[in-house]
């Protein structure tokens, strides 16, 4: 199977501080992958790092066969839509939205020259296919959270991307809004995209994803097939609380004992 996404080896070292040790992730063709993990565990680290934002200071990153550091990393870009609060806080709050949306053609944060008019239209096109066209033209910086996670979405989607890289995205919505844009993540994971997801909730693992790593304090301590990874002995280990689960089809259910 082709790899889509390979990390080898990656240690990241900020401030005297081991944030990753030794991590090995490689995603193929097919594959979609959850990544758990305690807060402050490396889990946005590892994602910023596939989107090229970070650097490892040992290892290296591969993505769709190319190897960063020896790439124009913003050609990759192009191919991965990434949805984070990380992302969120790079972009400028006082941009009109279709505008934030627009750079998402490009793997820009943000426009210094003119746009170009059929960016500026596919935009508006796409906010419109996330039902917020009459957003187009209010700052970013305004949008209440669940506006927030349609506009990333919109962005990603731009450049109809191979990779879907997911940040916690259902965090601030409201349960609806949280199944909805889950059976959104499934639609699109099933079109091809491959798409690696952060979440705090066990429960978001829908069914679309086949892989799970679980990270703590940046090791690795589980990384295979979901029901593998997911079990009450691994997560129980993991979140340092005893836990029961509950598969519902191919959904797992967290009970805290
Ligand atoms: N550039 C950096 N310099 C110093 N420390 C950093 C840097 N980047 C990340 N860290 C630290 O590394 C650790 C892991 O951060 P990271 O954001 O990857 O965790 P996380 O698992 O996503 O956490 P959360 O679930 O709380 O979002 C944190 O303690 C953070 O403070």
């Amino acid at each position: 199977m082709t790899m889509v996404l390979s990390l080898q080896d990656i240690h990241f070292i900020r401030e005297d501080r081991h944030i990753l040790s030794g991590v090995n992730i490689d995603i193929r063709q097919g594959e979609h992958w959850v990544v758990l993990g305690r807060n402050g565990s490396g889990k946005t680290t590892v994602l910023e790092l596939m989107n090229g934002y970070e650097f490892p200071t040992r290892g290296r990153v591969q993505v769709l066969g190319n190897t960063y550091g020896q790439c124009d990393v913003r050609e990759v870009r192009k191919q991965i839509g990434y949805i984070s609060q990380s992302l969120y806080e790079k972009l400028n709050a006082g941009d009109p939205v279709w505008e934030v949306i627009a750079t998402g053609e490009f793997g820009y944060l943000r426009f210094y020259e003119e746009i170009p008019q059929a960016a500026r239209e596919k935009a508006i096109a796409m906010l419109d296919r996330v039902k917020l066209a009459h957003l187009a033209n209010q700052p970013l910086g305004t949008l209440s959270q669940g506006e927030r996670k349609k506009v990333m979405l919109a962005r990603a989607l731009m450049t109809d991307p191979s990779i879907l890289i997911m940040d916690e995205p259902c965090s601030g919505l409201d349960l609806y809004e949280r199944e909805r844009l889950l059976e959104n993540v499934n639609v699109l994971g099933g079109q091809q995209m491959t798409v690696v997801y952060v979440t705090h909730h066990i429960e978001e693992i829908v069914p679309l994803f086949t892989h799970v790593v679980l990270i703590e304090q940046g090791r690795i301590i589980a990384s295979g097939a979901k029901r593998e990874v997911l079990t009450e002995e691994n997560l129980a280990k993991a979140y340092q609380v005893p836990i029961r689960i509950e598969w519902s089809g191919e959904r797992p259910w967290i009970k805290v004992l």
